[in-house]
């Protein structure tokens, strides 16, 4: 009943429900504003000061993290033309969900991925969509703190000019990221705003362009087929295709090149916390800044694949860090490329970690006002959590590529087109309309992807070849 009214219902229509019965605070400001609205979607659940560029560098920050790591190994799986045919592909249709998302919101007045699952589905999408958000980002926070726990390590050994780890404490990945999670991302997380975070997201920004620049700067210093450092190097029995760049190629592997890629564009669970803090918020500029966003990551993530294809091409590694490594882990510049790696995935945890928050205080809190000591609790236990599940199970990474193939399609592709087909009213949009059709297909090919995705892993390991899923 309530579910038939949403879909059919005007979104002016001041008897669109709301969760729990009473119109919350937020939403009974924003249906005072239905006659403004009338003329452009106007949000009062929050009134944001974040400008334009900040919200680029927030947007940007949480679209690349340990994903970029993994490109230029689906790019080795794929050739050139195919990797960037599949770029621009899944790039294209990340700008298209972050459409779907926006009209969403615009309908339903408030700016939070969980609410549309609540206008679209009821409390089972509200729960679904709280779900996947918390699962995907706490997936991801581990990858950033993995990667932290495994490079963190290696460099200060480097610094201290050592080639085999020691027993020290500060060799310990362990002791390690408990370090950084509290001395850094911890004080970050606990910011009011994710605004806020605008300045460390260009800083992060900053290191991965330094990253990029030296896997650019390498590509002309490191001699193809691999000089690999300490007790072997090549022999004469190099198959003669070692070092040719492939425009076109499938193989085994290439199935992980969708999961890949796609991991590598999530954003979508940050873009409505970030609109909600937007300064002027109009769809137009979130759209704009989604697509900046989009098109600058794609930018650097097409250059770092290549670079590092055109360094290693057959020998490069699903993590192209460790591809370096095998060169020489004293290289001063990979050092420092490892280190602004380093630097750039723990300024994006504090970025991820907002949705997950959010999630939770939606499900458990909802219509509650902003108080401290629960934004700061909920950001400690997850912290915690995170750390717990990096320290305690060894090997994470195929629990990564189970949930890289599902979460990620899901929030990208599934989510956002189901969310639009049943939140656009169908007097505005019949279900027969273009845009409805096109959700629905967006929906549809995300559960190709998902599926395809899930039969490629299962079989990969019924043939017993675990293989990790690039930046997971
Ligand atoms: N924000 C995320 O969920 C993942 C991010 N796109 C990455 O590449 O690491």
């Amino acid at each position: 009943m309530e579910l038939q009214k949403l879909s059919n219902g005007n979104h002016h229509d001041a008897t669109v429900p709301v969760e729990g019965g009473a119109p919350s605070e937020e939403e009974e400001k924003f249906l005072q504003h239905k006659d403004d609205a009338s003329k452009r979607p106007q949000f009062t659940d929050f009134e944001g000061k974040t400008s334009f560029g900040m919200s680029v560098f927030n947007l940007s920050n949480a679209i690349m993290g340990s994903g970029i790591l993994g490109l230029s190994y689906a790019m080795s799986n794929t050739g050139i033309v195919l990797f960037l045919i599949l770029l621009t592909c899944i790039a294209c249709l990340s700008c298209y969900s972050v459409h779907l998302l926006l009209r969403s919101a615009g309908v339903v007045g408030i700016r939070a991925y969980e609410q549309l699952g609540f206008r679209a589905f009821g409390h089972a999408g509200k729960i679904l969509a709280a779900v996947v958000i918390t699962l995907h980002n706490i997936g991801a926070m581990s990858s950033y703190l993995f990667i932290v726990k495994y490079e963190l390590p290696l460099v200060i050994q480097a610094f201290l000019s050592q080639t085999s780890s020691s027993e020290d404490w500060f060799m310990n990945g362990n002791y390690l990221i408990i370090i950084v999670t509290a001395g850094i991302i911890l004080p970050l997380a606990m910011m009011k705003h994710l605004g806020y975070l605008g300045y460390t997201s260009g800083f992060s920004l900053s290191c991965m362009v330094f990253f990029l620049s030296a896997v650019i700067y390498k590509r002309f210093n490191i001699a193809c087929p691999l000089e690999v450092f300490g007790n072997f190097s090549m022999n004469a029995e190099i198959p003669e295709d070692t070092c040719t760049a492939k425009f076109f190629t499938i193989n085994q592997e290439t199935a992980y090149t969708i999961p890949i890629l796609a991991f590598a564009f999530v954003c979508h669970p940050e873009v409505l916390p970030i609109y909600t803090e937007l300064s002027n918020p109009t769809k137009r500029r979130m759209q704009n800044i989604g697509n900046v966003s989009i098109l600058g990551m794609f930018t650097m993530y097409f250059f770092t694949a290549i670079f590092g294809y055109l360094t290693f091409y057959e020998n490069t590694e699903a993590e192209l860090l460790h591809t370096y490594n095998k060169v020489d882990p004293l290289d001063t510049l990979i050092l420092c490329v490892r280190l602004a790696v380093l630097v750039a995935v723990t300024l994006t945890v504090p970025v991820v970690l907002f949705p997950i928050r959010r999630a939770l205080l939606q499900l458990l809190f909802p219509g509650k006002p902003f108080h401290w000591l629960r934004h700061i609790a909920i950001a400690v236990c997850l912290l915690f959590a995170v750390n717990l599940l990096v320290i305690l199970v060894p090997n994470i990474r195929d629990i990564f590529g189970i949930t890289g193939a599902t979460t990620a399609p899901t929030l990208i592709f599934i989510l956002p087109g189901l969310f639009y087909i049943r939140i656009i009213p169908t007097n505005q949009e019949p279900m027969n309309s273009r845009p409805k059709i096109q959700a629905a297909c967006f929906t549809a090919l995300g559960f190709i992807f998902m599926t395809m995705s899930l039969t490629f892993i299962a079989l990969d390991w019924m043939s017993g070849e675990k293989r990790s899923l690039g930046g997971h």
